[in-house]
């Protein structure tokens, strides 16, 4: 039987062709008529490397499809993932809005007993909230089950994350709902953990703040390691052969960004205040991550004879990491702002994200060429660890630049073959 899947952004579209890819037959509905437009005619409104074929694939074959009516959608379907978006609230709390919305539908459609999966990030008690949305739409008293799903895949890598997690949690109170829904997820070979919807929240929320923390952590780290002279990069390496520590994350540069880990940040310390406990760690890793960006320009400025001002600085790589067009919350935005407080010229550079209007309008410039956007600049920041920018041709794109400045925001570049070929170049901590 076919599941329905509301919301077709990065978590609804990769849900949807993950089912598919392992046979179960899924349909995708989303508010936006035009995503759905572009879906049915086999393209994707996110970008993920190797998505597109498996996508058009589904589509001929008819395991996965698109509509555009929510009350046809919900009346075919008795299996509703919720995919929708949870963006902040002015205060941090999560936005709701999306998925109050998608559950009065259900409430209004539904035609027979249904299980309502939550795979987007919700705070604590929202299961609860979700079934008295739909419940008070409904018309006739049909049963329904609200299960907590958490994803935890990564943009970029998607589906591979989608079909091989490390992880499947189920946040039930009703243990048939809840191996209804992993028997789903049969085919995959993971760990699977029924837990309380409440547990089940905190394993997402809980995730993504330590993650974020370990970042903030090397981050804040490499700030004394630049006055003491110790390179960041050994540091971290150092570390990271520990297994109890890993050597992932752990990575230092400008920031972390992204759709997820600062929003989900902020709504982790709403859900605490409103509790009245402090996350005294959490808090501070979000100031360091606030502050790192800054920190860095600041320091990279007091290395050039005089500031930013007047200074044409080429800024490559937007994205809030490489591999995705998306720039929400990326920490190079940051910098722009920064940069054109500082009143510099600036030319950027992405492989893929576009730049926002509102940078256009201030007289930033985003070329299609590496070295379109390296004529003529006094510095070069590096924001986004893009291959194209550790493969370029730096000795060939040396006579294109005025100056000789190369400030890298994300320890990407060869910090050695950059120097010997003349360029001076400052990292995050790199000694
Ligand atoms: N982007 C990511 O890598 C991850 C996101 N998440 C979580 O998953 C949720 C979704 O995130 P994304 O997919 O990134 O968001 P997104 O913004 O890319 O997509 C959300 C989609 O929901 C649609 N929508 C809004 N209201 C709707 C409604 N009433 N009915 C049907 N569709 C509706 C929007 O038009 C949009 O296409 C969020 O809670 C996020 O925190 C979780 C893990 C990874
Ligand atoms: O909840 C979510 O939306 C997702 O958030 C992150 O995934 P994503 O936002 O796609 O990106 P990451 O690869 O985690 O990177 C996040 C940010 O951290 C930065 N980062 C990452 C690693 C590192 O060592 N240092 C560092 O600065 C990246 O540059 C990027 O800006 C998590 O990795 C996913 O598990 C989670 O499902």
């Amino acid at each position: 039987m076919s599941i329905l899947i509301m919301g077709t952004g990065y978590v609804g579209i990769t849900t949807a062709i993950m089912f598919a890819e392992l046979g179960i037959p899924s349909t995708g509905f989303d508010s936006n008529a035009g995503k759905i437009a572009m879906l049915n005619q086999g393209h994707l409104p996110i970008y993920e490397p190797g998505m597109e074929p498996i996508l058009a694939k589904h589509l001929a074959s008819g395991t996965l499809r698109f509509v555009q009516d929510e009350e046809e959608a919900i009346r075919e379907h008795q299996t509703v993932f919720l995919c929708v978006g949870t963006p902040s609230n002015s205060d941090g709390s999560a936005n709701l809005h999306a998925i109050k919305q998608a559950s009065e539908w259900i409430g209004k459609y539904m035609q027979a007993e249904t299980l309502v999966v939550i795979k987007s990030t919700v705070p604590v008690g929202v299961n609860e909230k979700v079934s008295e949305w739909i419940s008070r739409k409904q018309t006739s008293p049909i049963p329904f089950d609200v299960v907590m799903n958490p994803e935890f895949l990564r943009e970029g890598s998607a589906l591979e994350d989608a079909l091989a997690p490390d992880r499947i949690v189920v946040g039930s109170d009703n243990m048939e709902a809840a191996w209804r829904l992993l028997s789903l997820y049969a085919a995959i070979e993971c760990p699977k953990i029924i837990t309380t919807p409440k547990a089940a929240v905190m394993i997402k929320y809980a995730s993504n703040a330590f993650l974020a923390t370990k970042i903030s952590f090397v981050n804040e780290l490499s700030g004394l390691c630049d006055r003491l002279g110790i390179d960041i990069e050994e540091v971290s390496h150092g570390m990271g052969l520990d297994p109890r520590i890993g050597t992932k994350f752990l990575r230092a540069g400008i920031g972390y960004g992204g759709s997820c880990f600062p929003k989900d940040v902020d709504a982790l310390l709403h859900t605490a205040a409103a509790s009245r406990q402090r996350l005294t760690i959490i808090e501070n890793a979000a100031k360091v991550n606030r502050i790192q960006p800054l920190q860095a320009l600041d320091k990279w400025e007091l290395k050039m004879p005089s500031t930013f001002s007047g200074k044409t600085v080429a800024v490559l790589g937007i994205a809030f990491k490489p591999i995705t067009d998306d720039l929400r919350e990326a920490p190079s935005l940051v910098i722009l702002s920064e940069l054109l407080a500082k009143q510099a010229k600036i030319r950027v550079h992405d492989p893929l994200a576009v730049l926002p209007a509102h940078f256009r309008s201030l007289g930033i410039m985003q070329y299609d060429s590496i070295e379109e956007a390296l004529q003529g600049a006094d510095a070069v920041i590096l924001c986004t660890e893009w291959p194209e920018y550790r493969q370029a041709d730096w000795q060939a794109m040396k006579p294109l630049l005025n100056g000789n400045f190369v400030f890298d925001g994300r320890n990407a570049l060869d910090k050695q073959s950059l120097t010997t070929l003349g360029y001076e170049y400052y990292g995050i901590s790199r000694h």
